[in-house]
């Protein structure tokens, strides 16, 4: 006997979303971010920590608009699972580079109620590094967010409303939509 299990329907979310976002205007942005983060670095060789899955395609373009060079990790670390509500942080993948003295640059899609960010950067400290930068492409607006973490560089504030596509996932669907949508209430 085979099993399914059944999915939100991505186009039906769609049709229920508004574009915040496009592409042309993120691209803009997160240039612009590469500028402000080369400024900090100020010559020093950081370590470009990713948190996978969302921070993929931001991580990849934030990187290539970064002059200075850099040395690359990344995390997985989960908290949401394909869900649309955030739980217990899972590791699947701690970082791999020694941390020690360095200034890490901690890349993340969104910092909605800063549990990720902050268990990933504690952790970075933990294991040494002199200074850790959040780079992020967008926070949410709320007063949820976990004291202790902000974002260091990020691109555009959101509001406080379930957010997909440029990284971020509808039920693991939609990452590599290039813009942002909002869920309408
Ligand atoms: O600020 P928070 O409330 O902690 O939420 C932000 C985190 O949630 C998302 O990850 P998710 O757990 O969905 O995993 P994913 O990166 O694989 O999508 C996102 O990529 C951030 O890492
Ligand atoms: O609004 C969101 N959308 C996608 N992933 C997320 N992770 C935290 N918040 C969100």
């Amino acid at each position: 006997m085979s099993t399914t299990t059944s999915v939100p329907s991505l186009a039906e979310a769609l049709t229920r979303s508004d574009l915040l976002f496009k592409r042309e205007e993120l691209e803009g942005v997160i240039a612009h971010l590469g500028r402000a983060i080369d400024a900090a670095l100020d010559g020093e060789r950081a370590v470009f920590l990713t948190v996978m899955n969302g921070a993929l395609m931001f991580g990849a373009q934030l990187a290539l608009s970064i002059r200075t060079d850099l040395e690359f990790d990344y995390v997985h670390a989960t908290r949401y699972r394909g869900a649309t509500s955030g739980n217990e942080l899972h590791w699947l993948r701690e970082p791999v580079a020694a941390l020690q003295d360095r200034t890490v640059l901690l890349v993340d899609d969104i910092l909605d109620e800063g549990h990720t960010l902050k268990a990933v950067r504690d952790d970075c400290l933990r294991r040494g590094a002199k200074r850790v930068l959040v780079a992020t492409l967008c926070c949410k607006l709320h007063d949820r967010c976990v004291e202790g973490i902000q974002s260091d560089f990020n691109g555009v504030n959101l509001p406080d409303r379930y957010v997909f596509g440029y990284g971020m996932d509808y039920y693991e669907q939609g990452r590599n939509l290039p813009a942002i949508y909002a869920l309408k209430e």
